[in-house]
């Protein structure tokens, strides 16, 4: 028979898995998850209702999940991955909810990572004489709410950086725009990265060059395609490419300075794209910059997909807490475009800056998963 414990970790496993799939669909919002669990009439413990968190303005995980319990909440345990908020925010506190529907324990991931909120849910559930016990897979649960916490405290969004480079270490051809590197199971991998994050972003070189999509186009996930945001000083993004034409479909933000001729700007605005306008310099937007104008707007998690000079300036910044690089099983020789530019992409992989928190294949494609250090 399993041990307490044991099951605790099991139905928390299981909210983490659920609260998982709703990255990049909830912010400004941590994805939380949220399982009533209770013993039936044997003994034996079922899930009585599972929520997640609803697009926001509309119900917490914790709502959800008592609803669907109904009356079989009264004196079940709820596990859920974050503290239950104890705030009138959009909604009333959950923590609230939880007490009225006669929930006798909670069993919470991890703490609200605001300090200003941190253990008050827990405080106003254990007032009301609920049994409260926290930290269980905290170890994990936390990644998926890096960005949230980061947004709140350091006002940026978590950043994660995608590499795809050939066996000979290049990221396209110059004068070819999109080159494929990446094998067909590592594009679906690319695509589910998408789905993930909140926004993704590229550099003015990347949008001219390769004219991208930045879709999420798995089957059945096309609803789940991130902001994509091009950093583009001058605004010189055109009208026809392809992220303008699909713009009102799924939202493009186009980062540029103040000084941004006024014309283009009108001309984009009009074609539906979303104008942000930032402080300049003559190398670009800097990555603090970028980030926070993003985390402004509710941003808490973005996928930095290139180029080299993008990329080069958020690892320049320490600015980048994932790395991922996908090696494709293709070469590119003479014209090829080194990874990074001013930096060595094997150094940065090597350096103290990120440990290896995973590694495999993608069919035919090597990847490399590299977090910061302590993260
Ligand atoms: N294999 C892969 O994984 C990928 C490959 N690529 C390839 O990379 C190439 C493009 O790379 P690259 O030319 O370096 O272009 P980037 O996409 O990195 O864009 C660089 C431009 O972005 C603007 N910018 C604004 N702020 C910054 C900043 N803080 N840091 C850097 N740039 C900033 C600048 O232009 P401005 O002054 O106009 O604002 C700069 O010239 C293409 O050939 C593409 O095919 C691209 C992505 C992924
Ligand atoms: N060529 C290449 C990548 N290229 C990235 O994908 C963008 C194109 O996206 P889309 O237009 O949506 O298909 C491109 O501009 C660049 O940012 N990525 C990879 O993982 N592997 C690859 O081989
Ligand atoms: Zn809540």
């Amino acid at each position: 028979m399993s041990s307490l414990t044991e099951i605790d970790q099991r139905y928390m496993a299981a909210a983490e898995r659920l609260a998982r799939r709703g990255l990049g669909r909830v912010w400004p919002n941590p994805s939380v998850a949220a399982l009533i669990v209770r013993d039936d009439a044997g003994g034996q413990s079922y899930i009585a209702g599972r929520g997640v968190t609803s697009r926001p303005g509309m119900a917490h995980a914790e709502v959800n999940a008592l609803t669907q319990a109904g009356e079989a909440a009264r004196g079940a345990t709820c596990y859920v991955t974050l503290e239950p908020c104890s705030h009138f925010g959009r909604t009333p506190p959950c923590a609230n909810a939880l007490m009225n529907a006669g929930v006798k324990r909670v069993v919470i991931g991890m703490l609200d990572p605001n300090p200003r909120v941190s253990g008050r849910g827990v405080r106003m559930l254990e007032a009301a004489g609920v049994e409260v016990v926290v930290g269980v897979r905290e170890n994990t649960i936390r990644h998926l709410y890096t960005g949230f916490s980061l947004r709140q405290l350091k006002h940026r969004p978590e950043v994660f950086l995608k590499i795809a480079v050939s066996r000979d270490g290049y990221i396209g051809r110059k004068g070819c725009g999109q080159v494929r590197i990446s094998g067909d199971l590592s594009m679906r991998k690319v695509h589910g990265f998408r789905a993930a994050y909140d926004a993704i972003l590229v550099g003015s070189g990347t949008a001219l060059a390769d004219d991208p999509q930045l879709t999420c186009r798995l089957p059945g996930l096309s609803g789940r395609s991130p902001v994509r945001v091009v950093v583009d000083r001058c605004a010189r993004l055109p009208l026809d490419s392809k992220l303008v034409r699909t713009c009102v479909d799924v939202a493009v933000w186009l980062l540029c300075g103040n000084d941004a001729p006024v014309e283009r700007i009108e001309a984009l605005g009009a074609a539906g794209v979303n104008i942000i306008r930032v402080p300049a310099t003559e190398s670009g937007i800097a990555p603090s910059v970028i980030l926070s104008a993003l985390a402004t707007r509710g941003i808490t998690r973005v996928m930095v997909e290139g180029g080299a000079r993008l990329a080069s300036s958020f690892l320049s910044a320490e600015l980048v807490d994932d790395l991922c690089v996908v090696t494709g099983d293709i070469e590119i020789g003479a014209g090829g475009i080194s990874a990074l530019h001013g930096l060595e992409l094997a150094n940065v992989m090597s350096g103290p800056t990120f440990e290896r928190v995973g590694a495999g294949l993608f069919g035919p494609d090597r990847y490399i998963y590299l977090r910061r250090r302590g993260a």
